[in-house]
């Protein structure tokens, strides 16, 4: 089997990087190959609620369940189809791509299948508290055909500087790409009215602290 190609020749790296550099955040469709997207959407389809879990809010000792808060079941990706595989080496091209243009020292990648059940919603939040996390840019892949007024599941972005001001409102189409700084920019999912799959991962900087690696997830 020949391996997927993640990219395309029209994939838009100076436009991601420009948003970052100016902005801070950028939505940008149609950034991978839909090759690569359709693998991923069979990936994810192939992956039932018993095989996922619970998401949680926190990191590792203070981990909770917070089903007020969240209600997505998440899957870790690691590199084991061909589209695990060509999307964690996409990744990677685009982070060493952030650290030459942009100088953010980024290390490393995590990601996670995200699936919204009907109803389902994550609340107000950020990704990483200043000084307390190693997280540093967050990207989302959303993976769903045709989405619709009406099928709710939007993402939504907030001001840096005051979480009240939207800056946008987006469907959580099929291709599109959403990437931001994990600390300013506060963001939530609406309540789906479908099931919704997307991909969530976070680009970090390596915050080795006496010897120890940053414990991942
Ligand atoms: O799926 C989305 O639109 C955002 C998900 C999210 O904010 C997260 O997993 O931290
Ligand atoms: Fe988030």
């Amino acid at each position: 089997m020949s391996a997927i190609v993640p990219f395309t020749s029209q994939t838009p790296f100076d436009k991601v990087v420009a948003d970052i550099r100016e902005k801070g955040w950028s939505i940008i469709d149609d950034f991978f190959s839909s090759e690569m997207v359709d693998a991923l959407m069979g990936d994810i389809s192939e992956l039932d609620n018993g095989y996922m879990k619970q998401a949680g809010v926190g990191r590792s000792n203070d981990h909770q369940l917070a089903l007020n808060r969240r209600r997505d079941y998440i899957r870790w990706i690691d590199p084991i189809t061909p589209a695990r595989t060509a999307f964690l080496d996409a990744m990677r091209e685009l982070r060493l791509e952030f650290n030459r243009r942009l100088f953010l020292g980024l290390w490393d990648y995590e990601a996670h299948f995200a699936r919204y059940e009907e109803g389902a919603f994550y609340e107000k939040h950020v990704d990483a508290f200043k000084g307390k996390s190693n997280r540093v840019l967050s990207t989302v892949l959303y993976l769903n055909e045709a989405w619709v007024d009406g099928d709710g599941g939007e993402f939504v972005l907030f001001d840096e500087h005051d979480e009240n001001v939207e800056l946008g409102r987006f469907f959580p189409q099929k291709g599109r790409l959403a990437v931001f700084l994990s600390e300013e920019f506060p963001h939530e999912v609406l309540k789906a009215q479908r099931t919704r799959h997307s991909i969530a991962g976070w680009f970090r900087v390596n915050n080795n602290i006496q010897n120890n690696l940053d414990p991942d997830q």
